[in-house]
């Protein structure tokens, strides 16, 4: 499905925007509903408030079983600078897995990150795709295991079950994530997300940087796919229908969006185990300068699920 997409592209026709999608103009003509999200009394910290969040479902066509939410980026940008610094910084550390642990490129005992910094030149900037938390993903067999998994960020579950609890999802676990890390070259081909024992919990998806082209389509794969432009700061949940729908991104496209950069509101919200060191980079403008360097042509997604369903301790 994704190859008529990618002649699309590659034609160089422009591609729908984001309004046309809210207008209902794209020709797959899916439909948008503005949803209202469940006022909580705290506002999360580097979240708008709630009542100031976007939140549209989309159905990809009527009678679709395929619906996403999307909320239109409820980041501050301390908020979104914060989660960019631990994705590059934390997040790619060891004892997480990333693409880059079988390869021999970064001297032993030394994280990804600072190398990059201290060996500008060297490359290795690009060269991370993707880093695993919790729950490793096995992209081989797809199946994951107990002897593999990793504790999971306190923040980033904090975060999730937030967002999911504010627009009705109860008791989201949060525990295996696969932050994908993008350029402008980067693609991910159509896949489902199936790995997880329970499929009922939604997958939440978020991204940073540049804006991406995300495809789903249907559960078979000539179920031609219905586009949507994620920005930096949007947030997507599947649920169980969507997840198991072939989706992509054939395409990431360099913007001028710079909703990272500090704002007047970026003092408001409640401080829940967030990382000080990280908030401190976050304000200073010389240290937060690389990360907006790398964000400038990267695109980051967090992407989370729930391994277990309620009340299971371990893998069957
Ligand atoms: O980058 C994205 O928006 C999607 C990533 C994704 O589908 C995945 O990691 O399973
Ligand atoms: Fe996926």
């Amino acid at each position: 499905m994704f190859k008529q997409d990618f002649k699309y592209y590659k034609s160089r026709k422009p591609a729908p925007s984001f309004e046309d999608v809210l207008n209902l103009k794209h020709p797959n003509n899916y439909k948008v509903t503005s949803v209202s999200p469940k006022n909580t009394s705290k506002t999360f910290f580097g979240l708008k408030p709630i009542e100031r969040w976007n939140v549209y479902e989309i159905v990809d066509r009527p009678g679709s079983i395929v619906r996403l939410l999307l909320i239109n980026n409820p980041f501050t940008s301390l908020g979104q600078r914060y989660w960019v610094t631990r994705c590059l910084k934390d997040y790619s550390k060891k004892p997480n897995k990333t693409n880059l642990d079988s390869h021999d490129i970064i001297p032993e005992n030394v994280d990804w990150w600072d190398y990059s910094q201290n060996n500008i030149n060297a490359g290795v900037l690009k060269k991370l795709r993707w880093a695993t938390l919790g729950y490793h993903h096995n992209w081989d067999t797809k199946v994951y295991a107990e002897d593999m998994k990793g504790n999971f960020p306190k923040d980033l579950s904090s975060l999730c079950s937030y967002l999911t609890k504010s627009l009705g999802f109860d008791n989201f676990n949060a525990e295996a994530a696969i932050v994908n890390y993008y350029h402008l070259d980067s693609t991910l081909s159509g896949h489902t997300d199936h790995s997880e024992q329970n499929l009922d919990a939604p997958l939440i998806s978020l991204s940073f940087g540049q804006t991406a082209l995300f495809l789903i389509g249907g559960h078979t794969i000539d179920v031609k796919p219905t586009a949507i432009f994620l920005h930096s700061g949007d947030v997507v949940i599947m649920s169980k229908a969507a997840r198991l729908a072939y989706h992509g991104v054939p395409r990431i496209i360099q913007s001028n969006d710079s909703s990272w950069d500090i704002s007047p509101e970026d003092c408001s919200g409640n401080f829940v185990n967030v990382e000080k060191d990280n908030l401190r980079i976050c304000y200073d403008k010389t240290l937060w300068g690389p990360f907006e360097q790398y964000l400038r042509s990267s695109r980051i997604n967090i992407n989370v699920r729930q391994v277990l369903h309620q009340g299971q301790l371990a893998l069957d």
